[in-house]
């Protein structure tokens, strides 16, 4: 089966050689929708950034093998990783505040990407934009066009992301966080929009995120990771049935037998597994 993403024994450690990953290895296939869910802290960014390419400078990565999208990122000069990651990869952020630029109206941010990778005309490429902005339910893409991000609210922001995302069509789509600084419906509608965009396109969709019953209901595979060891690897249904570590294991017990904040409840779960260990 073709692999969009396989990591090989990864370790990451910080500048005094205190551990951040450790013998890190997962493929992930293409066409798959995966969650790599663990709680704050416990290395999903710094997967994710190691494997765009962009690892802090300041910390140590070592690795036996790395394939994106079939090349390995730090093996290619800058312009062809810029090539290679802005051309085919298409990323969703966390904080829909920072991730667009304040000051450049969002009909030249979205184009942008599009006419540098040479894909058509700039009429051609509007013509894109406002399609996708059609499609992620925004009903007056001209008006957003001309608008300036903080002149939108969180959620037409998010949804104005998901469309830049999309610009390139994609074959991979990574989501940070992608709902956290959404509020509970307009978390429910961006789901909702990039299932149906992973659905129609068969891109290769990897969610990042804390919250299990997200993934639960978005993704096929799961990673779970803690302190920067991956716990568990499976189909979601069958980890959700008969979770194997014992990590994944407490996670479930409270996230399924608790109606609470996903946040909260990882809070009590990293308490009684170090309890525990
Ligand atoms: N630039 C850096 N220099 C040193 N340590 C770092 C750096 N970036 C992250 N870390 C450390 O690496 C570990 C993993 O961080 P990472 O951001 O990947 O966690 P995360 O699982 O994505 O958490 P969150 O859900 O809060 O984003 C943390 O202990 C963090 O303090």
């Amino acid at each position: 089966m073709t692999k969009t993403i396989e990591i090989n024994q990864l370790n990451i450690s910080d500048t005094n050689g205190k551990p951040i990953l450790k013998d890190v290895s997962f493929s992930i296939p293409k066409g798959a929708s995966v969650g790599i869910v663990g709680e704050s802290g416990s290395g999903k960014s710094i997967t994710m950034k190691f494997l765009l390419g962009q690892l802090p400078p300041t910390l140590n990565a070592s690795y036996q093998g790395l394939n994106l999208l079939g090349s390995d990122p730090y093996q290619l000069s800058d312009q062809e990783r810029r090539q290679l990651i802005g051309r085919n990869v298409g990323y969703i952020p966390q904080n829909t505040v920072e991730y667009l630029h304040p000051l450049i109206k969002i009909q030249t941010q979205l184009i942008d990407g599009y006419l540098t990778h040479k894909l058509g005309t700039k009429a051609e490429a509007i013509q894109k934009a406002i399609q996708l902005l059609e499609y992620v339910e925004i009903t007056d893409p001209q008006r957003v066009l001309q608008a300036l991000p903080q002149e939108l609210s969180g959620g037409m922001r998010q949804r104005v992301n998901i469309a830049l995302a999309m610009m390139c069509d994609p074959e991979l789509i990574i989501a940070d966080e992608p709902t956290t600084a959404l509020d509970a419906e307009v978390q429910y509608q961006v789901m909702q929009l990039l299932k149906q965009l992973h659905e129609e396109t068969q891109n290769t969709m990897v969610i990042i995120s804390h919250d299990m019953s997200l993934i639960k209901a978005y993704c096929d595979y799961v990673i779970v990771i803690y302190n920067g060891v991956i716990q568990e690897i499976g189909a979601t249904q069958e980890i959700f049935i008969r979770p194997q570590a014992e990590y994944t294991q407490a996670l479930l017990s409270v996230i399924l037998r608790l109606d609470q904040d996903p946040n909260e409840a990882l809070k009590d779960i990293s308490y009684y597994y170090k309890k525990g260990e």
